[in-house]
């Protein structure tokens, strides 16, 4: 029997709240619209692809999800919460993880006493964690490590990984903070064509593993397509569409929208 349609954002018990919903997002700056009224809602477990052409407003949006930019118009929900007012790290107490830069791993530190401290960070240890990271080592870092595949260079000092490893220390990082919504912004950036294959494989596993919901901005359309359950393209700080790979490529307004430009 269909459900009764329920209030934006409200859950039933045969319907969860979205893990993610944007409703009528937007951000304006100095008189320039750059998010428009964007709306979507992501299940639990589903793995959206944000892609539009270059200034489209994909970083502006993960901007405004994450919480680094308060938008002008509409609403941010985490699970059925609003959280369109928290700060960034209320949203990351809710289980948002957004990648981290590579500045933010400990280049003279092992692959495995960064993730210890980022697993201590969650806990609330970290003021310990100098003391800590010696022995950083357990079997959340450990398990952290095996599902990224670098549990083999766990003794290696950080600064020393190719631009792949970097990345999948930078997801154990994440990781070990348990998140349920992870925002990853162009994850291949960076990452050489042979490691491409490689870092989609583990991001595919963390995902299955873990059952948690990505939003990921990313132009390889062979990652994509191995990825993704839905696209969201975005044209002009606007929504185009927001469907399966297959039937959104197919839609004449993406089509139009990438005219000159490979999709
Ligand atoms: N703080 C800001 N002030 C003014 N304009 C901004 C600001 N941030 C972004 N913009 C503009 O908003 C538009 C969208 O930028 P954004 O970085 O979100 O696009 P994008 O889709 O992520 O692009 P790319 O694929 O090139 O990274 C661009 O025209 C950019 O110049």
């Amino acid at each position: 029997m269909p459900t009764a349609p329920t209030r934006a954002g409200a859950a039933t018990e045969s319907e969860p709240a979205p893990a993610l919903e944007l409703q009528d997002l937007s951000w304006a700056v100095g008189g320039a619209v750059i998010v428009d009224g964007v709306a979507l809602a992501a299940r639990s477990g589903e793995f959206v692809a944000l892609i539009g052409p270059n200034g489209a407003g994909k970083t502006s949006l993960f901007n405004l999800v994450s919480g680094l930019t308060r938008p002008t118009r509409g609403r941010v929900l985490l699970s059925g919460a609003d959280v369109t007012r928290e700060r960034p790290y209320q949203r990351t107490r809710r289980g948002l993880g957004r990648t981290f830069q590579t500045s933010s791993v400990f280049a003279d530190l092992s692959v495995e006493e960064n993730v210890g401290l980022a697993a201590q960070a969650r806990t609330g240890d970290s003021h310990r964690f100098w003391r800590r990271a010696a022995s950083a080592s357990g079997p959340r870092t450990a398990e952290v490590l095996e599902l990224v595949r670098l549990a083999h260079r766990s003794g290696a000092e950080a600064g020393g990984l190719s631009h792949g490893d970097k990345r999948k220390l930078e997801l154990a990082l994440l990781l070990a903070r348990g998140p349920e919504l992870i925002l990853l912004d162009e994850p291949m950036a960076g990452v050489s064509a042979g490691e491409v294959g490689e870092l989609t494989g583990v991001i595919r596993d963390v995902q299955r593993e873990r059952r948690c919901t990505v939003l990921m901005v990313e132009h390889h359309m062979e990652v994509l397509l191995e990825l993704a359950d839905r696209l969201a393209v975005m044209h002009h700080g606007a929504l185009l569409a927001f469907a399966a790979p297959e039937t959104a490529m197919a839609d004449p307004q993406v089509q139009a929208a990438y005219l000159g430009e490979p999709l």
